[in-house]
């Protein structure tokens, strides 16, 4: 049938020049198969393996056109091990090397985009691109996440989150937090005076669990047992390690991605329960303490109004929900709030580990910071965190600034490109390949930042660095810049402000210190090394 139609409409020279074709198919088909039947079972599969061989590298060369990148590709598998042990000082040649430029792994064409601008493009283009985070985050977080969700349904399914972070949802968060930091407090002296006799410890895995168990606090509030926070804090750390860049495609018993897997199901369980358990408290009208509680608050109010407008009941227009939201089902909270914590995990403790390890090498910093911190409480340090309190901290809120400038947490931000995408004049993103905007480059450029590499709060005093707003991309931009934004530098600031009054720490300096080390985010590669004292008032 389909023939017929084809010939109906086609032109004779058309068929003609098809029929040609065809018979030049047959007669190579022929030849081929000739050539095969005469092979042995090991020269055919050779013959294969190096038609395979070919393949791979002429489809690299062709998607890679005219930007940087290897000449040929390692077969197959490309750079794979370096995308398992991911080293800065290759991320910053590939950033040197070009605008864009290009590795290919497995079946994966990766482009990273070096420049402001081209990261910028990236990100306010939601007609070509959506965020791939990695490959392995879909079966960690699961394809249905809303974090996958694009265009016009990610828009609206974002509006229903924005009530989650407003003024008023972030005062309410912000007992919990003051009381983790103060649980967390009596672990550090009691790390260094008890655990390790005055010794330095490393830190960075501790800070990874204050900043998990306040992440958890602020999501589910008491919801989770303490057991479960230390659980999830220990756990998830797994998760993060099977985050590659570009992982094996398949999930191999007892290797980093089924840890991964194993771990993130857990965290799953745990929030689905805790959501079953906030339907409840909630119904009965109790005030709304964490992430969670507004969430299903604002589902059951929606279903209130829904259930009275069926009625045929008049609602006041002061009593309609910001965003009339459905009742999600447990898991789907569950999916939604396991990825508040993969986006603010890493990157909080990243950026908290730096900040302990640049204050405690500038004192004079730390101690402007304290000044300020009492000064702001008239010298009472006992008085109670709250959102005036912070917005004050001019000074303390440029060193944290300064912090995400100097050591950006998010140093590229995978996304995939839906449909062929025209990144410059001379270059197209082909379809389904991995487009990374890089961070590091427009927080170091010297144009918007002189001395990038100098760390200097004055600069958001002083200079002009609050103006270079196109250069700030530590939250990304665009349709999918961080929710979390403002939540995560007030934790930031509270956090900071509240150690400088009550701890003294000490940095034990090693030649690791100042080497970055990139596990998803930035660490010292020695993990901070690290004594607290307690701060008499
Ligand atoms: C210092 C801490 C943080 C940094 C540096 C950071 C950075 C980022 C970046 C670079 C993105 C990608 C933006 C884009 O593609 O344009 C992002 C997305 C996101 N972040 Fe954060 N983040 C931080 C903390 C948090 C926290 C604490 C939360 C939650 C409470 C959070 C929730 C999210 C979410 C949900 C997204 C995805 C938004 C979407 O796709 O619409 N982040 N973040």
């Amino acid at each position: 049938m389909a023939s017929v139609m084809e010939g109906s409409f086609a032109s004779p020279s058309a068929d003609a020049q098809r029929s040609f074709l065809a018979i030049a198919d047959k007669t190579l088909l022929t030849q081929f198969l000739d050539t095969l039947t005469g092979l042995n079972g090991w020269q055919i599969a050779l013959s294969l393996l190096l038609m395979l061989v070919a393949y791979d590298q002429l489809s690299y060369i062709w998607q890679k056109g005219s930007i940087v990148g290897p000449a040929f590709k390692i077969p197959f598998m490309g750079p794979f091990f370096e995308a398992v042990w991911p080293d800065f000082n290759k991320y910053k040649a590939k950033w040197a090397s070009g605008d864009l430029s290009c590795v290919s792994v497995f079946h994966k064409f990766v482009i990273i985009a070096s420049t402001r601008d081209t990261a910028r493009k990236i990100f306010n283009s939601p007609a070509f691109v959506k965020p791939c985070v990695v490959d392995i985050a879909h079966k960690l977080l699961r394809p249905e996440n809303w974090v996958f969700l694009d265009g016009k349904a990610h828009v609206e399914y974002r509006k229903g989150l924005n009530g989650l972070f407003t003024r008023t949802a972030l005062a309410t968060y912000l007992p919990g937090q003051e009381e983790v930091y103060e649980r967390y407090f009596q672990k550090f002296l009691d790390q260094t005076e008890k655990k390790n006799h005055g010794k330095p410890s490393q830190y960075m895995h501790i800070f990874r669990e204050l900043m998990c168990a306040v992440s958890l606090r602020t999501f589910v509030g008491h919801y989770l047992p303490d057991s479960s926070v230390k659980k999830i804090a220990d756990d998830f750390y797994m998760v993060t390690a099977a985050m590659d860049l570009v992982n094996f495609p398949i999930i191999i018993p007892f290797t980093r991605t089924w840890y991964g897997k194993k771990a993130a199901d857990m965290v799953l369980d745990e929030f689905s329960k805790c959501a079953a358990m906030a339907k409840v408290k909630m119904a009965t009208g109790a005030a709304p303490i964490c992430i969670l509680d507004f969430w299903v608050r604002q589902m059951q109010d929606s279903e209130k109004y829904r259930a009275k407008l069926a009625k045929g009941i008049e609602v006041p227009a002061e009593e309609k929900p910001a965003h009339v939201l459905r009742l999600f089902d447990d898991f789907e909270i569950s999916m939604a709030l396991m990825t508040f914590l993969f986006a603010s995990q890493d990157a909080t403790s990243s950026a908290c580990t730096w900040m302990f390890q640049l204050m405690a090498d500038r004192p004079e910093m730390l101690d402007r910071v304290r000044q300020e911190n009492l000064a702001a409480r008239n010298g009472d340090r006992d008085v109670q965190l709250s959102l005036e309190l912070i917005d004050s901290l001019t000074y303390t809120r440029a060193v944290v600034k300064e912090v995400l400038r100097y050591r950006p947490p998010v140093i590229m931000v995978p996304y995939m490109v839906k449909k062929e995408f025209p990144i410059t004049e001379s270059y197209t993103a082909p379809k389904g390949s991995m487009i990374i905007p890089s961070v590091w480059p427009a927080t170091h450029d010297p144009e918007a930042y002189p001395s990038p590499d100098v760390y200097d709060p004055e600069r958001w005093i002083t200079g002009d660095a609050e103006k270079q707003t196109k250069n700030w991309l530590v939250f990304g931009t665009g349709p999918h810049y961080c929710l979390g934004q403002t939540y995560a530098q007030n934790n930031l600031i509270a956090l900071l402000g509240k150690a400088s009054m009550f701890l003294n720490w000490d940095h034990m300096v090693t030649e690791k210190s100042e080497i970055v080390k990139v596990f998803a985010t930035l660490f010292p590669m020695d993990d901070l090394y690290l004594t607290f004292t307690k701060r008499d008032a």
